[in-house]
């Protein structure tokens, strides 16, 4: 019966009020993409009316990314001798998501290296170091060339910035980002590609292969033109669902990620 109309017994039914029905059905089935300040409201709510810790939701985030780049970028599929990964921590949450990313790739098989040029000074930032360093997760001191970059990893995840990233990029991350332009192996941003603006994105900004929305999905995130769009961040209550109807896809089965 599929593709067929299910009223198509109905005595008094027209072809048109069929395509309606479907048209609305199909609409009322699209994901939200949001603005900035909507994806900031979201993440208050979700902690001041919901109860969520910060720990909490940057754990899950961090493991749907760290499964999401494990199903588009399997082991078996990666292309250098070592499965090489390099992981650029921002200094906010997005770089947080990029602590427990790299976490559970390592946990995975991967063999990941983390950038984390500033960190702030927060209980939560510093235990997520810790656990990657008893991890044996090396930190390099300073960004590589590309063509180093190149040559040593088989894929970028890019957690420099998310849904709080305004105005012109600032350094140290200026000089990172234009490296990351340069280099020619594949980049995964977490939530939204680094310097990109989250709602216009960016004509010559980065350009990545993967990008894992987390929640939902930000206005920009209409611009990706990579090869894996992910959602993310299974945790949302169906009351702030229903509140900024979000119309998320269901996750299928007991998966934390969902491919768009
Ligand atoms: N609810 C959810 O879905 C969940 C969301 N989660 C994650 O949190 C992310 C949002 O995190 P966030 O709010 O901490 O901000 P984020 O984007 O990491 O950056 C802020 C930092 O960047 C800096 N900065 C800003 N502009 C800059 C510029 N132009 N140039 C240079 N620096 C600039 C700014 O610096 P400052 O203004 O302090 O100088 C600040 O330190 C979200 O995208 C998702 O990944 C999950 O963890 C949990 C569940
Ligand atoms: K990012």
């Amino acid at each position: 019966q599929r593709g067929t109309c299910p009223l198509s017994t109905a005595a008094n039914h027209h072809k048109q009020d069929c395509f309606s029905s479907r048209a609305a059905s199909t609409m009322a089935q699209t994901i939200k993409y949001l603005g900035q300040e909507e994806a900031q409201h979201i993440d208050e709510e979700l902690f001041s009316e919901y109860g969520f810790s910060v720990d909490q939701l940057m754990e899950l985030a961090g493991l749907s990314c760290a499964t999401a780049i494990t199903r588009a970028y399997p082991l078996t599929s990666l292309v250098k001798a070592r499965p090489s990964l390099l992981v650029i921590c921002g200094p906010g949450n997005n770089g947080g998501d990029g602590l427990v990313c790299a976490r559970h790739l390592k946990l995975f098989g991967y063999e990941p290296a983390i950038l984390y040029p500033k960190r702030p000074n927060k209980p939560l930032f510093q235990g997520l170091t810790t656990q990657c360093q008893k991890m044996e997760i090396p930190f390099l001191t300073e960004m590589p060339e590309a063509k180093v970059v190149d040559e040593a990893y088989n894929l970028v995840i890019d957690a420099i910035f998310g849904f709080s990233f305004k105005g012109a990029v600032r350094e140290p991350f200026g000089s990172i980002l234009d490296v990351l332009k340069k280099t020619t192996v594949p980049v995964a941003s977490v939530d939204i590609p680094s310097g990109w603006d989250v709602e216009q994105g960016s004509v010559d900004g980065l350009q990545p292969d993967m990008l894992i929305s987390l929640t939902a999905p930000k206005k920009s995130a209409s611009l990706f033109r990579g090869r894996y769009h992910f959602l993310g961040g299974r945790f949302v209550p169906p009351g702030l669902e229903r509140k900024y109807e979000l119309n998320l896809p269901q996750y299928p089965g007991t998966d934390c990620v969902l491919q768009l």
